[in-house]
């Protein structure tokens, strides 16, 4: 290990950090990739009440949160309803949240989690 303690990640966290890979060459726009401030989103902070964006889910990758693939799902879940929540139907952002669910949900489905968190029993 070199001066700055160079953690190894356990088979779990390479695991996500691969699943948040895949997720996020499903955002080519970058649109998820940070949290939303109410400066570029007014009133943001007062209509969602649990913000999730890419940068969090990585960071709580890092910080060991996630106990299973299935908890990671339920952030990126609630980070494409945000966007449909706040952002109206016809915005960009509501599309583009949308068409990510639907291929972020394929990315996660059940039986790739299940033999994923198999994988590293
Ligand atoms: C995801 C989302 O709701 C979002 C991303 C963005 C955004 C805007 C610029 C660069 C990257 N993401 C945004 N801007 C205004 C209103 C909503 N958004």
């Amino acid at each position: 290990l070199n001066k700055v303690e160079e953690k190894e990640l356990t088979p779990l966290q390479e695991a996500l950090s691969q699943l948040i890979r895949r997720l996020q060459r499903k955002d080519p726009s970058a649109f998820f990739s940070f949290p939303m401030t109410d400066l570029i989103a007014p009133g943001y902070s007062t209509i969602i009440k649990r913000p999730m964006d890419f940068g969090a889910m990585k960071e709580k990758v890092k910080n060991e949160y996630y106990e299973s693939p299935e908890e990671l799902k339920v952030d990126f879940r609630i980070m494409c309803e945000n966007a449909m929540i706040y952002n109206k139907p016809e915005t960009i952002y509501h599309k583009a949240a949308r068409k990510l669910l639907l291929s972020g949900m394929k990315i996660l489905r059940p039986e790739r989690l299940e033999s994923l968190r198999q994988s590293i029993e």
